[in-house]
């Protein structure tokens, strides 16, 4: 047989284990895995000494293209990914200006992204109280689903669900069969404790900390998931910061609720003193929390609670990022190159988590929660999209390629580097070189049903 290209030697991340193996790519997909393949005509990869990671699928990215490129776009949002593993990832439908919450807006940001981003993209539609009548139009686009806040979203222009909203949200959605993403804070409590802090004098990270307790995470969590159950909705609850909320969620999932639980790299890397030490890089939402609350995440993450490890990648400019007063700074993290590492150096080596989780929780899971099923593993019949990743070396993570220098990852130690990433069967990033005639294409669910 012919192939395109022979990755020789290597170490495959399957679900069954790490398998020694060749893989052999034609027309951008995974067309033969076996112990030794021969022919004397296909490009060969020599992967001897590396591991082959299926190609990280970061659910939950903002690249604020069209509108607030400056902040972070396709080109430069896609080349952190890209150098991350990441092989494709589902943009948020805010903070590009305007946000994705029609038609118009969904076809506007998938120009963009064609134009310009180097891995394959899925597009969120964002809901909002004034939508609701534009979720058909938006699936009809070929959303990977919808995301809806429950707390102020740090832009005016994209409106937090109240219970009302909310629950139709979720009647819409579940009609659809596409699953529903929440930020679930308390508006009510968030906004309470914001007050407060403010007629206080409160101005430092600490006090910034202290307004979005747990218990907000848990109350607003607790409330989707009623919703969701009464509902029978797919109900997504992206990044939550705490063990206690996943726990809940997880029993919820027991219960036989269509949920999905995501957390990010930076909640299980960094914890409050961190803030309190790197101030405005830190600064996000939910906050990040005391060792305590950090270790418990890591005991449901290891006990197999969690589903999905995405980064909300969210940057802003520097002037954003530098105020005396930490309410005022943009709340948002520059995580996107970084969440295999953090999976690899704090998961895999610092607590056992084994090889193949890591690449669940990267990529087979949001690729089959989300019904992208040309991806998430490395398997015959699904795209050629993969990372080698030499996990014998330390390093200290000095080049980022994201669109600002503000990244608190910037000097961390990790163990594993990602070498290379091939995105259908070509090769997007190798060694700090990235090939910029690569483009990637609009990924949209196909569900079985
Ligand atoms: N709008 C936006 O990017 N929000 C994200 N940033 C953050 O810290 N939490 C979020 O939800
Ligand atoms: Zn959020």
């Amino acid at each position: 047989m012919n192939f395109d290209l022979i990755v020789r030697g290597g170490t495959l991340v399957t679900q069954n284990g790490p398998l020694k193996a060749d893989l052999a790519v034609s027309g951008g997909q995974i067309v033969e895995i076996a112990e030794e393949i021969s022919s004397d005509s296909a490009q060969t990869l020599n992967a001897s000494g590396l591991h082959i990671f299926p190609g990280v699928l970061d659910a939950h990215v903002h690249l604020n293209e069209p509108g607030r490129t400056h902040w972070e776009g396709f080109e430069t949002g896609t080349r952190a990914l890209a150098a991350g593993g990441a092989t494709s990832f589902f943009d948020m439908p805010l903070n590009s200006s305007p946000p994705v919450l029609d038609k118009a807006t969904f076809e506007a940001k998938r120009e963009h992204g064609e134009q310009n981003s180097l891995i394959d993209f899925g597009l969120w539609g964002g809901l909002t109280p004034q939508n609701l009548d534009r979720m058909d139009e938006l699936a009809d686009c070929g959303v990977i689903g919808f995301k809806a806040f429950m707390s102020h979203s740090g832009l005016d222009e994209f409106p937090a669900v109240d219970d009302t909203a909310l629950y139709e949200g979720l009647k819409t959605a579940a009609r659809l069969n596409l699953v529903l993403a929440t930020h679930a804070e308390s508006d009510n409590l968030t906004r309470h404790f914001t007050e407060q802090a403010r007629l206080g004098g409160g101005h430092t990270a600490r006090d910034y900390l202290g307004t979005r307790p747990v218990v907000a995470e848990l109350e607003a969590v607790q409330r989707a998931l009623l919703y969701a159950g009464e509902l029978g909705a797919k109900l997504h609850l992206v990044h939550l910061s705490s063990g206690a909320a996943v726990a809940m969620a997880y029993e919820a999932k027991q219960r036989g609720v269509d949920v999905s639980i995501e957390t990010c790299p930076h909640y299980l890397h960094f914890t409050d003193e961190d803030v309190e030490k790197m101030g405005a890089l830190l600064k996000c939402a939910p906050p990040l929390r005391s060792q305590e609350v950090q270790r418990n995440l890591w005991e449901e993450l290891l006990a197999g609670h969690i589903d999905i490890v995405g980064s909300d990648h969210s940057p802003a400019p520097p002037d954003r990022k530098t105020s005396e007063n930490f309410f005022a700074l943009w709340g948002g993290i520059s995580g996107a190159q970084s969440t295999l590492n953090v999976l690899l150096t704090g998961g895999h080596f610092g607590r056992g988590l084994p090889l193949e989780a890591v690449a669940s929780l990267s990529a087979l899971h949001p690729a089959r929660r989300f019904d992208i099923a040309q991806k998430g593993a490395l398997e015959v019949g699904l795209d050629a999209d993969f990372a080698l990743v030499d996990l014998s070396r330390e390093f200290e993570l000095t080049e980022l390629y994201d669109r600002w220098k503000q990244n608190p990852y910037l000097g961390a130690k990790f163990k594993g580097v990602v070498q290379a990433t091939y995105s259908r069967g070509r090769k997007v990033y190798e060694q700090g070189q990235f090939d910029d005639s690569v483009r990637g294409q609009l990924l949209r669910p196909t569900p079985k049903n």
